[in-house]
């Protein structure tokens, strides 16, 4: 934090850093698995970052949730188990328990402190944390999924980016151990970076859920504090026929998520389209 900036540097998006006003430190912790910092910002409310790279804001959190759990669970026939993977601070919680159909959330984060600070400084992302449907694990993706195959109808990978606790997160490895714990119709979705910046990571990822899972579709949003502005996601299914970018139903509350969003998310602008979609570099 610089003259009360804090700037978001890092060599993932060399050259260039969002900056926000700091109003007050609220917290600073090294975790067992990443350096936790909160602040109080002047326009964007109480915002966590981890190892440098900011997680969320009060501001303009509902985008990226909203959408991370709307896509794959919208186009899912009945979603009733849905697992996230990280996503410690709560928000795709929140939104899952939007759908009627759910019977139970599982969250399976590998870092404690996420989950005590967003309780503690993020009480509109952790709301629903004493939910009786909600129930939580600390521990390793890698080392839960394999005990838990054909459990879940959607599962969720809201994961920092792939440097650090995240980073095998994003190879195959994971994501067969993902489809495993899937019930036949699955659906899933991970956090899938900017087009702006990670292109190649993210034909890369296609190319690697194509392989694994019968549809495999690149969805973008727009959020303000990510690098770029604008953040993608990978959701793919189990049942071929499914059409992730069909909406089946609507989901009350939302603030940026609705069907129309949902259809435009996976229309890409020509350069995103053809590199993700064709392999073709333009
Ligand atoms: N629920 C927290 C989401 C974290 N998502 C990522 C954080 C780091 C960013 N560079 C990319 C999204």
């Amino acid at each position: 934090i610089v003259d009360g900036w804090f700037r978001e540097i890092s060599p993932q998006w060399p050259g260039e850093a969002m900056t926000l006003k700091v109003k007050k430190i609220l917290h600073h912790e090294k975790s067992l698995f990443q350096d936790v910092l909160v602040f109080e910002s002047e326009t964007y409310g109480n915002v966590l970052v981890l190892d440098g790279a900011i997680q969320v804001t009060e501001r303009d959190e509902f985008s990226y949730q909203e959408m991370i759990t709307h896509l794959p669970m919208c186009s899912h026939p009945n979603p009733e188990h849905v697992l996230v993977i990280g996503g410690g601070d709560g928000g795709v919680i929140r939104e899952a328990l939007k759908h009627k159909s759910v019977k139970k959330v599982t969250l399976c984060d590998i870092d404690e402190a996420v989950i005590r600070v967003s309780k503690q400084f993020l009480p509109t992302l952790s709301v629903c944390y004493d939910d009786p449907r909600v129930e939580v694990f600390i521990g390793d993706g890698f080392k839960f999924l394999p005990e838990h195959k054909n459990e879940y109808d959607v599962v969720i990978t809201d994961s920092s980016d792939p440097v650090g606790p995240a980073a095998a997160l994003f190879e195959a490895p994971y994501f067969s151990l993902l489809h495993d714990a899937l019930k036949e119709g699955g659906h899933m979705s991970t956090q899938g970076e900017s087009i702006w910046l990670h292109l190649p990571l993210i034909q890369e990822l296609r190319e690697t859920t194509k392989k694994i899972f019968a549809v495999a579709e690149y969805a973008t949003s727009t959020i303000p504090t990510y690098p770029s502005g604008s953040m993608g996601f990978l959701v793919c299914s189990k049942e071929p026929t499914r059409q992730m970018d069909k909406p089946l139903r609507e989901v009350p509350n939302c603030i940026y998520y609705n069907s129309e969003v949902h259809k435009a998310a996976f229309v890409l602008p020509e350069f995103g389209r053809a590199m993700i979609q064709e392999g073709k570099n333009i």
